[in-house]
């Protein structure tokens, strides 16, 4: 598809959480409406498990299918309505075969689901006297790459710890991504050390804009998220960046910058790439 245009506006929803679904689910409708009204973004991004709480011992029991659920149905209704793209944050999915999968689902204007990521990379860390979390213990990992196409420009989605996987970014890029989009929930750990510094690493390396979308801090929570849902621009820098609490993020994207970044600075067409493929260190 060619390029509409070169800016578009962006509205990132970091929302509180809570254990009730349908307040969750309404809390994200009414956030919606309301930026609607105000600010007629083109696309609007919602946090990584918006609907449940964040923690294994609850995805079954929150998890819905696909496209046919609650939260997919309220979501493409909102797309149709006010004729945006929904990049639906995530949601515990329940697949084929009774697995549990941690999805994003992406809504285009006419209310279609357009594309449905399931995080690739589960989060299983163990961090001496900081945080123990095992998505493996209940989810299933996914197996695609999923990349969607709005208004003329090539978006890649990730969710969460996909981000610390350079290699999958790396793929956006050659595939002609401008933009990589990732509902994700760091938490006080990790946030402080890793969330701003995973998103300008992606951006600088792959020259594209990165986008976070965050849950809102609750720190009475059993998984206490970050918060700071962001915006990197394809020089690294912050665009916008949220605080800890419920907000919402508008923002015009101007994607004339990832040209102009790629012809200044043109490091992918400098690769040594025929060194690289016959180094003997590491893989
Ligand atoms: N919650 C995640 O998937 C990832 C995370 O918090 C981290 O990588 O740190």
């Amino acid at each position: 598809m060619s390029k509409v245009s070169n800016i578009m506006r962006l509205a990132l929803l970091q929302l509180k959480g809570s254990k009730d679904k349908t307040v969750n689910v309404q809390n994200a409708v009414s956030k919606i409406e309301a930026v609607v009204k105000e600010h007629q973004p083109r696309l609007i991004t919602l946090p990584e498990c918006f609907n449940a709480p964040y923690g294994t011992k609850y995805f079954r029991e929150y998890s819905e299918t696909i496209p046919d659920g609650y939260t997919s149905q309220q979501l493409s209704n909102l797309a149709k309505k006010h004729q945006v793209y929904i990049v639906g944050g995530t949601i515990p999915e329940l697949g084929e075969n009774d697995a549990i999968y941690n999805t994003c689902t992406v809504w285009a204007p006419s209310g279609d689901l357009i594309a449905k990521h399931r995080k690739m990379h589960l989060f299983d860390i163990d961090v001496k006297g900081g945080i123990r979390f095992k998505e493996s213990e209940t989810l299933s990992a996914g197996n695609d790459f999923t990349t969607i196409d709005v208004d003329g420009h090539k978006i890649g989605i990730g969710i969460c710890y996909d981000i610390r996987f350079e290699e999958m970014a790396r793929l956006y890029r050659n595939e002609g991504c401008e933009m990589i989009i990732y509902p994700a929930a760091f938490n006080m750990t990790t946030g402080p050390l890793h969330w701003e510094l995973l998103q300008r690493s992606r951006a600088n390396d792959n020259q594209l804009f990165v986008v976070t979308t965050s849950p809102a801090r609750d720190s009475s929570a059993e998984y206490v998220a970050y918060g700071h849902s962001m915006i990197v621009d394809p020089w690294a820098k912050i665009q916008k960046s949220a605080g800890d609490g419920e907000e919402t993020v508008v923002a015009d994207i101007d994607f004339s910058l990832v040209e102009q970044v790629r012809q200044q600075i043109p490091v992918f067409s400098q690769r040594r790439l025929d060194l690289y493929a016959t180094a003997r260190h590491g893989q």
